[in-house]
């Protein structure tokens, strides 16, 4: 799960709780226009307000998504509406008023409680100004039983709600745990196990980020160890490996930590070199090719070259963001300098037409 999904997640609980919290004020509007608990049936402004809104932020809602309502305000002002229609009418009962304040505050809990069951704000925004005025204008026989019927809602919410948060926390934790495994993973195989350089596919993904952002001067430089089959063959595939490790750490050290250093594949290396002219890029590869040398590596069947591990490059610019095509020159540069003796470096620009 990602940072998207999570807030994604986030925006359809607050959707989902909107949109109940309106239907139920909508219904519960309708049957008190409708059904009134008591015979006195009579149209408030409130709960006229109260229907005509819960209609209208629904469809509003749903053309300008991006807008979005507050909660806890709509939650308060509904709350203020239906004290003022309690109010209003319970003015106008004769008889059983205490019983309407009771079903009255009910109402406004039960729609708290579903559509708020885990915002403890917006439920004390939406009942308080009902349980209020139920308890102002009560006759003291109800009192108890309306802080009762509050007090309970109010404590299971509050314990759901720090419930919730910390789920919350945990599921947040845990998500940030896999996203770092993730990347970790990520960059991992994007590096070369043995080597510790980028392999094909690191080496693409910090081109494609390179070549996007600028497009300064860049050569290529294609990099393979000489008669390097035969030195596996004489002193051992551990030792080969060894022999690679090392090559690759004085690769790293005689470049920028601008530039690209990656494993082509079996004994070949490819270097990126950024901002670049051919000058840099020609010393570059000699300043390469001597520190290759100097690590003297013994290599007794390094054929007529020495009796070190020693290393042979083409290079190439890299023109119009076209590795493929840099590759391919450099390649044939390679070849070239190979074909030269070994422990050679050639430009691709100097490489004679076919
Ligand atoms: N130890 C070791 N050897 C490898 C690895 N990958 C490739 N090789 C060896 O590298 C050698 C490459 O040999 P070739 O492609 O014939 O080239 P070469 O012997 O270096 O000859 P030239 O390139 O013409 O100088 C092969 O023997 C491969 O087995 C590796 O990860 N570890």
């Amino acid at each position: 799960m990602t940072l998207q999904t999570w807030q994604s997640l986030c925006n359809k609980k607050y959707r989902l709780s909107l949109r109940l919290f309106l239907l139920l004020n909508a219904i519960s509007a309708l049957f008190s226009i409708a059904l009134p608990l008591s015979h006195l049936r009579i149209l408030t402004i409130p709960v006229c307000i109260i229907f005509a809104a819960s209609l209208v932020l629904p469809v509003l809602h749903h053309y300008f998504p991006s807008r979005k309502i507050n909660i806890t305000l709509i939650a308060l002002i509904f709350g203020c509406l239906w004290a003022w229609h309690v109010i209003t009418k319970v003015r106008l009962i004769n008889d059983n008023a205490d019983a309407f304040l009771l079903i009255a505050l009910l109402s406004i809990l039960f729609i708290g409680t579903i559509a708020f069951s885990n915002n403890i704000l917006a439920f004390l925004f939406h009942s308080l100004p009902v349980f209020v005025s139920c308890l102002w204008l009560s006759s003291g026989e109800n009192e108890f039983r309306m802080i009762y019927s509050f007090a309970l809602p109010v404590l299971g919410i509050s314990i759901q709600h720090a419930i919730q948060k910390r789920n919350d926390h945990f599921a947040q934790a845990l998500m940030n745990r896999l996203m770092q495994e993730r990347k970790t993973l990520n960059d991992l195989s994007m590096l070369d196990p043995l080597t510790g350089l980028y392999n094909r596919r690191g080496l693409q993904h910090k081109l494609d980020n390179m070549l996007a952002v600028d497009d300064s001067p860049r050569y290529v430089l294609l990099l393979d160890i000489d008669h390097f089959k035969a030195y596996n063959d004489h002193y051992g595939h551990m030792m080969g490996d060894q022999a690679l490790i090392r090559v690759s750490a004085a690769l790293r050290n005689a470049v920028r930590s601008r530039d690209i250093v990656a494993r082509f594949g079996g004994e070949e290396f490819m270097i990126l070199l950024n901002n670049a002219e051919q000058e840099d890029a020609r010393r570059t590869a000699e300043r390469i090719r001597q520190q290759v040398y100097d690590l003297k590596i013994p290599h007794m069947f390094n054929e007529s070259v020495a009796t070190n591990v020693t290393v042979s490059i083409g290079i190439a610019p890299l023109l119009g963001n076209d590795i493929e095509a840099s590759l391919s020159r450099a390649d044939k540069a390679l070849y070239e300098a190979k074909h030269m003796g070994r422990n050679n470096i050639l430009v691709s620009e100097e490489l004679q037409p076919a």
